[in-house]
């Protein structure tokens, strides 16, 4: 590469090159001489115009950067809008399929009870459609597997039922079961809201359950010394089938070969099919426990019972040394759940031309962190919510998180708190280098994408619920949305009352001493 700097005024051209390393020493004599000679004729009124035409031709091609980089984020925006479409009608044909399957819970229990059996005497041979008529599969479907435990032989086979439920709407302690949903009504030209979407929700079992799975803290003698206590106890007090982590299957055989009957799970494929033979979670240890158990499941979840083994346990309510109290009333009675919402993460690739090869959607209970890793730059970030431009993020990095993450990293990073039951999604910036970035709170319908800019410095790392960093380079982008697969949580007493408790006794929010009487008088 040559560069040439000329000035007219003296005709003295000074050329430099990376090749001529081997320059005449003479040349080299001159060619500082004429530098020394043009140095002190100030000022260079040439060479700034030079300089002026340089960078405004600098200026340029950064418009022109930036305009190809807006391009492809409306593109991707807008692809972004097209995938959000298809995720809801997948949704509601989903919804459509279980209003469907829902016909199937108004059989009478008389038929119920002569469907069940007449299935569980058909053998493999079962036809999945044969339940409720043509309405497909439904809750009651008779699930014939290939038991995955340890200690099963290859052809023998458990003829599992998945307990079916359902959920009632609470109303100011009124659990009447009406599902009222929020409507707006425009009447006489006034618009008016005629019911609260946020309720109490309450889950009933229409069967009792039969298929319990416990998710453990790893590394804790005590956790598995209770976890065998409570599988014995399901096992001698409601014959209940056991699933386990393998890890943890292979620790209670370890102890005991009592625990014979417990099943796990080998590969990721029989992983992925769990929410279709566990009709209840019990978490043992604390949040991250919870988490955990969230994310075996990337699509339906089933009720999850969390009790409390760790040192905060914001969002395990359960007390694990009255765990005999707490599971036969989550067993045998109605419960309040939480719904917790979750976020459906998607990291698309500069490199990746469509939608299409994008990697696989992640999800979330708390939230996706996106920060500056190792790097000691500002984290340089776009921030677009549907096709609206947020903001430029310029600091240590933003978190993305959901009403139930929000007393989480959320809330170390001045985010509010907000209950879980609120419909919406927290845009938090860690550390931002401006004094006027406040955290929002945004509508959870909305797709929000945040893009490292083709001009950012440094890369960017995507973090999901604290664990699995993703880097992303420039012209990467993570697109998040709520998914509607969220978390069932059964509740201590009620969703209120366990997040206010949690609040009071986890955090000690605002606990400060009570001003005396005896002041100066008013
Ligand atoms: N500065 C911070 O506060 C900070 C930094 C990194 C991660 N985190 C949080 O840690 C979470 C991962 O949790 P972990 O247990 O696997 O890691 P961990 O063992 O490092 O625990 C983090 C702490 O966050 C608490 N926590 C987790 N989820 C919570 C929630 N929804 N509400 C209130 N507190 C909650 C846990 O009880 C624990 O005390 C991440 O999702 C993130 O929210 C917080
Ligand atoms: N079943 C599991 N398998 C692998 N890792 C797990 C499992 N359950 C929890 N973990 C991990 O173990 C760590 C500690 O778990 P957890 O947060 O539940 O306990 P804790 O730190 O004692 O409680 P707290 O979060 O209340 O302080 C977390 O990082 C979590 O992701």
């Amino acid at each position: 590469m040559a560069i040439q700097v000329c000035d007219e005024r003296t005709n003295v051209s000074v050329a430099t090159s990376n090749q001529n390393e081997n320059r005449d020493i003479t040349k080299v004599t001159s060619v500082e001489r004429a530098t020394y000679a043009f140095i002190p004729q100030t000022p260079i009124r040439s060479t700034d115009a030079h300089l002026e035409e340089f960078s405004e031709a600098m200026r340029t091609v950064a418009k022109t950067l930036r305009r190809v980089a807006e391009g492809k984020a409306a593109a991707q925006a807008e692809a972004a809008e097209w995938k959000r479409k298809y995720e809801l009608e997948m949704a509601s044909k989903e919804h459509k399929y279980h209003n469907l399957t829902k016909g199937c819970t108004n059989f009478g229990k008389d038929k119920l009870e002569q469907l069940t059996s007449q299935m569980a005497l058909e053998t493999a041979s079962i036809d999945q459609t044969s339940c409720c008529g043509n309405h497909g599969i439904c809750s009651h479907q008779i699930l014939q597997d290939e038991c995955p435990g340890p200690n099963r032989e290859p052809h023998e086979k458990i003829v599992a039922r998945k307990a079916p439920f359902r959920l009632l709407w609470g109303c100011d302690g009124d659990k009447n079961g009406q599902h009222k949903r929020d409507f707006v009504s425009f009447e006489k030209g006034d618009i008016k809201t005629a019911e609260r979407s946020n309720k109490q929700i309450l889950l009933k079992w229409e069967s009792p359950p039969q298929t319990v799975l416990f998710v453990t803290k790893p590394n804790s003698s005590s956790v598995l010394t209770l976890c065998a206590e409570m599988v014995r106890w399901l096992k001698e007090h409601s014959n209940m089938n056991v699933f386990v982590e393998p890890r943890v299957s292979k620790e209670l055989l370890l102890e005991d070969s009592y625990f014979k009957f417990i099943q796990t799970w080998n590969n990721d494929l029989e992983e992925k099919t769990l929410h279709t033979k566990v009709d209840l979670v019990v978490t043992l240890g604390g949040d991250g426990t919870v988490l955990w158990a969230a994310s075996l499941f990337k699509g339906p979840v089933p009720p999850v019972v969390p009790f409390a083994l760790g040192s905060l346990g914001f969002m395990t309510p359960f007390p694990s040394e009255r765990y005999r109290e707490c599971l036969g009333n989550v067993l045998e009675r109605p419960f309040s759940i939480t719904l917790r919402s979750r976020l459906q993460c998607h990291v698309i690739r500069d490199a990746a031309k469509d939608e299409v090869e994008t990697e696989e959607p992640i999800l979330v209970l708390n939230e996706v962190t996106i920060d500056r890793g190792m790097s000691s730059y500002l984290t340089y970030l776009e921030c677009y919510c549907d096709s609206s431009f947020v903001t430029c993020v310029q600091g240590d990095g933003l978190i993305i998180s959901t009403t139930s993450g929000s007393t989480a990293y959320s809330l170390a990073a001045g985010g509010s708190m907000v209950h879980p039951q609120v419909p919406g999604i927290l845009f938090t910036p860690i550390c931002p280098h401006s004094l006027s970035f406040r955290p929002l709170i945004l509508p959870e319908y909305v797709t929000l994408r945040v893009q490292v800019p083709f001009n950012s410095r440094g890369q960017a790392w995507a973090s999901f619920d604290g664990k699995g960093r993703i880097q992303l380079g420039p012209g990467d982008a993570l697109i998040c949305s709520i998914s509607p697969w969220p978390v069932p949580t059964a509740c201590l007493v009620d969703s209120t009352t366990d997040f206010l408790r949690s609040i009071h006794e986890g955090l000690h929010w605002n606990l400060r001493k009570s001003q005396s009487f005896d002041g100066p008088p008013a």
